[in-house]
């Protein structure tokens, strides 16, 4: 009988608007990989909770949301989609809105715990041989085992001049005023600023798109590599 194993790991953690998604995608369509998203499954059930009118701040109501929280994400890097139940959550989630209330929902322990389950079953199951995770605890909590562990940074003032670029129905000042209180709240739940043992910190401020993404793989050619020889 053929044996199942285990796809590759490369854990990416970082800050909002350090380049996470785009980087990591960027990285799973260069490797071969495939690609998960976990700060998605944190803004679809905020989703939720607005569509269904919950108090995000009331930490038994949110819990209550997950017992029907039928969620499905794409992990190929080139067909990227998120569902919740039979709607199409892929843009929605992005919405201001969501962004305003995800860090309440995402402090939850029962929220993190079922979540962290989630996220590392689908990691497991992926139909390529390696998968690229990024979000805020899986170096630490999700994936401590991953074989490439990256916290990817950039200075305050280069995220949120990259973000303001992005978004342009908000003024530069609430994007960044938005950028800074996310990272406020979601701080106080997981470590993302500082690196863990072992996990090697790709600094962007002063990269392109294309530089980090190169960078990161070049960090996960010396960590494959040194892992091979060990
Ligand atoms: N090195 C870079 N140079 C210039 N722009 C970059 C670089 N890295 C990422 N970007 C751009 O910065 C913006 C923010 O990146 P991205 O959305 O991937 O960040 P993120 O960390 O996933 O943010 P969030 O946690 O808020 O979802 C995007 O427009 C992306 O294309
Ligand atoms: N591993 C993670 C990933 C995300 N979160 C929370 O979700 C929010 C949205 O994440 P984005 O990556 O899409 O910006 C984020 O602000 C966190 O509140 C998390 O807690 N852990």
């Amino acid at each position: 009988m053929a044996r199942h194993t285990l796809p590759t790991l490369v854990a990416i953690d970082g800050p909002a608007g350090s380049g996470k998604s785009s980087v990591s995608r960027a990285v799973a369509r260069r490797l071969g990989f495939a690609y998960l998203d976990t700060g998605a499954a944190y803004r679809a059930l905020a989703w939720l909770a607005l569509d269904r009118k919950t108090d995000q701040t009331q930490a038994d109501a949110v819990t209550a949301l997950l017992k029907d929280f039928d969620y499905s994400i794409g992990t190929d890097p080139d067909e990227y989609f998120v569902t919740v139940g039979q709607t199409d959550v892929t843009d929605a989630i992005r919405s201001p809105e969501v962004s305003a209330a995800v860090s309440a929902v995402a402090r939850v322990p029962a929220v993190r715990e079922a979540l962290t389950e989630l996220f590392r079953s689908l990691a497991a199951n992926v139909d390529r041989p390696g998968v690229v995770v990024e979000g805020r605890d899986i170096t630490t909590i999700v994936a401590p085992e991953a074989e490439v562990r990256i916290l990817l940074t950039a200075s305050e003032e280069a995220r949120m001049a990259r973000r303001s670029a992005e978004i342009t129905t908000q003024s530069a000042q609430t994007v960044a005023e938005q950028l800074r209180s996310r990272d406020r709240a979601d701080s106080q739940v997981v470590d993302f600023m500082s690196a863990a043992d072992g996990v090697i910190t790709v600094d962007s401020t002063h990269l392109d798109f294309e530089q980090t993404i190169d960078a990161v793989i070049d960090v996960y050619h010396t960590r494959t590599k040194r892992a091979l020889n060990e």
